[in-house]
């Protein structure tokens, strides 16, 4: 089902070096749930509520980035991924909507310790760190969510028909999505072959497979509200 670009270059071999901790991440108790149409609604509310706020901390990491480029067509790349960010978030909204949730106190609630680490992990490399560290941070929320998108929805263990998360699996199984994780995994690929990755291989693993931890830990926090 993974498409090689999932397994090449630069990102595969972040994404291999994280072993169990990356299938930890991708086929999460919460995913299967989520799959099979089961998984309680408080737990998909207390995911769905903090990913809001936590996208618009990913947003900042983004422009932060932007930031630490060099050329105009990275910086493109790089704000394409931007939009790429800010564009799940209505889908969201409509989730909210429909429970009765304003967007108003979707962006009011408080922040869960889950959403600060990561999102502040990732603001942190990128402020203490370079280019190549920050997209090593964020790979694995950007094509992390690319592969489960794809994978829920070709599996045949997944429930399309009457399954309230239907449209969360469209939408990061979507073409589209997967077209925008094509270009920064080649980001990531040229700016790695700009800034010497092969020497820094263990340091950026480190990043990578944190980030992996952190959002599997994002998923527990969903389940935890069950
Ligand atoms: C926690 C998390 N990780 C990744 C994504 C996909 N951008 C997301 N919406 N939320």
């Amino acid at each position: 089902m993974y498409t090689p670009l999932f397994e090449n270059g630069l990102y595969g071999r972040l994404r291999q070096q994280a072993g169990q901790l990356w299938q930890d991440y991708v086929d999460h108790p919460f995913l299967q749930q989520l799959a099979a149409g089961t998984l309680p609604k408080p737990a998909f509310q207390r995911y769905l509520t903090q990913d809001y706020l936590f996208l618009i901390h990913f947003a900042r990491a983004y422009a932060l980035l932007v930031s630490k480029l060099r050329t105009l067509p990275e910086m493109r790349t790089a704000t394409a991924s931007l939009n790429a960010i800010v564009a799940e978030l209505p889908l969201h909204v409509a989730y909210c909507t429909s429970w009765g949730l304003d967007e108003e106190q979707m962006a009011a609630q408080a922040e869960a310790p889950e959403t600060m680490n990561y999102t502040r992990y990732v603001l942190d490399i990128g402020y203490s760190g370079d280019a190549l560290d920050l997209l090593a941070a964020l790979l694995p929320c950007v094509a992390g969510y690319a592969e489960i998108g794809l994978g829920l929805l070709h599996s045949p263990d997944t429930v399309m028909a009457g399954n309230p998360y239907a449209s969360w699996i469209r939408n990061y199984g979507d073409e589209g999505y997967l077209t925008g994780v094509q270009s920064a995994i080649q980001l990531l690929e040229n700016v790695g072959q700009q800034r010497g990755a092969e020497s820094r291989f263990a340091e950026l693993s480190q990043i990578f497979t944190t980030a992996t931890q952190l959002e599997s830990a994002f998923w527990q926090m969903g389940l935890n509200a069950s």
